[in-house]
């Protein structure tokens, strides 16, 4: 496994991230457990900050889709960026990190009457307007508010990039967004200038995640930059910003060649500016959203080995104490980690073995054919890169509790979310007061 950020093995031979021994970490607060590299997460904010702000002015806005808690909200604010959300519940939690809401933009291609009003009311920075009824209901609720909503609208460029078919999005049959090529963009622009309860700002695209080509990016900068002139020459209306969305790769597991922030900004950068001076146009305020690249690799999961099924001649099964719950990607998208035995770390590897998760699903499948050490019950398997889309999806199938996340950095390791307990699992549950009377019934009939 490539180690990663502060990763280190120490003299007891255990992996140790921000200068805490894994191994403890998982007797500490049990397992399995997210554990959050600080410092390479904010090592990840400051490449952003630097590459794209301090170098061209621009505004980055951290995807909070990836990985959102109270604790990263306020790290991400410490570190001066903005903040994407997509929905009530992203916006709760930042309002309730006192994330300063100027920052935040709201995206999401059905947001509810209700979740526009609790933007309006938060006076978020923007709002992403996805589609043409959104567009309408926002400017009817800003009017019942007596306020201006600031919107970008979110385009799609028709830019296909090279991924993974379900987190590509910047392609025409696509649900989000309004394409430029069939004209749907333009006359929502039209649209918006003759509503009096929103103000246009500008554009927002995004071409899909886990993204290595960053042609890509400079494309869909062309094409964005091509579609300003356009609004231009049609209606006078001057783009004052632009959103060029997220989806810089990580490094998963070999053949991922994450590129440095600083390319993707010169590439991205250059082109708008060539594109801008070709127009002779002004550069919008250029805004990015990067998810992955900030929370992904900072993140690494830590399981206890539990049983081990050897079948002779086919596979050995190395099952752990979570699984899909707490990471869906494999079984969503036949994502693929790197994992580590994080108690035996000077041991060479000695088998290939399959890692299977603990859900009641043959596809609960964290890892297929690994080398590692040969692994006992008891062990603690560390996969990386896990920061970014395991939390953020995670789920109870099988009721199954979901794992604590503790924040390391500096030798010291605290707690930033509570696992779930039994309790939590019941907590939402209700037994109506006429199926309490049936149980008693049937039992007193029998
Ligand atoms: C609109 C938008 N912005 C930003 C992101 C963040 O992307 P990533 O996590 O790949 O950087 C996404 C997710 O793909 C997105 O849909
Ligand atoms: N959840 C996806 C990425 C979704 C992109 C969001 N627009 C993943 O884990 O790769």
């Amino acid at each position: 496994m490539r180690l990663l950020g502060t990763m280190k093995v120490n003299h007891k031979g255990h992996l140790e991230i921000g200068g805490c021994d894994t191994v403890e970490l998982a007797q500490r607060f049990g397992t399995p457990l997210y554990v959050i590299d600080e410092a390479l997460f904010r090592q990840n904010c400051r490449d952003y900050y630097r590459a794209f702000t301090e170098e061209y002015g621009a505004e980055v806005i951290y995807a909070s889709k990836t990985l959102t808690n109270l604790a990263v909200c306020t790290i991400v604010e410490q570190e001066g960026l903005g903040l994407d959300v997509v929905s009530g519940g992203e916006l709760y939690t930042a309002a309730m990190a006192r994330f300063p809401m100027h920052r935040v933009y709201f995206h999401g291609n059905n947001k509810s009457p209700e979740e526009l009003r609790q933007a309006l009311e938060y006076k978020v920075g923007r709002i992403v307007v996805d589609n043409l009824y959104e567009l309408e209901l926002l400017n009817q609720i800003a009017g019942e508010l007596a306020t201006r909503a600031k919107i970008i609208i979110r385009l799609s460029p028709g830019v296909e990039a090279h991924t993974h078919e379900y987190i590509k999005t910047g392609q025409i049959d696509s649900k989000f967004g309004l394409a430029i090529e069939n004209g749907m963009a333009m006359a929502a622009v039209k649209r918006c200038l003759e509503l009096n309860n929103v103000e246009l700002k500008g554009f927002h695209c995004h071409i899909g995640s886990q993204i290595f080509e960053l042609q890509s990016y400079a494309h869909a900068a062309e094409v964005m930059m091509d579609f300003v002139q356009d609004v231009y020459l049609a209606t006078g209306y001057l783009t004052e910003e632009l959103d060029l969305g997220g989806g810089l790769g990580i490094y998963y597991c070999q053949g991922d060649e994450p590129r440095p922030v600083k390319e993707y900004a010169d590439i991205m950068m250059g082109a708008l500016k060539a594109r801008a001076a070709r127009y002779n146009l002004p550069l919008p305020k250029i805004i990015v959203e990067p998810g992955r690249s900030i929370s992904g690799p900072a993140g690494t999961t830590l399981y206890t080995v539990g049983a081990i099924k050897d079948i002779p001649g086919i596979r050995k099964y190395v099952s752990v104490d979570g699984g899909m719950g707490d990471n869906p990607r494999p079984a969503l998208y036949q994502a693929k980690y790197e994992a580590c035995a994080a108690n035996r770390m000077t041991e060479a590897n000695a088998e290939k073995v399959s890692i299977a998760g603990k859900c009641c699903e043959s596809g609960d499948m964290l890892i297929w054919d690994i080398e590692l050490p040969a692994l006992q019950a008891g062990d603690i398997l560390a996969v990386a890169s896990t920061g970014a889309y395991n939390y953020s999806m995670s789920m109870n199938y099988n009721r199954l509790p979901r794992p604590a996340m503790v924040l390391v950095g500096g030798g010291k390791a605290d707690l930033i979310v509570r696992r779930e307990d039994y309790a939590d699992l019941i907590r939402n549950d209700v037994i109506p007061e006429r199926l309490r009377s049936s149980v008693v019934k049937l039992a007193s009939s029998r």
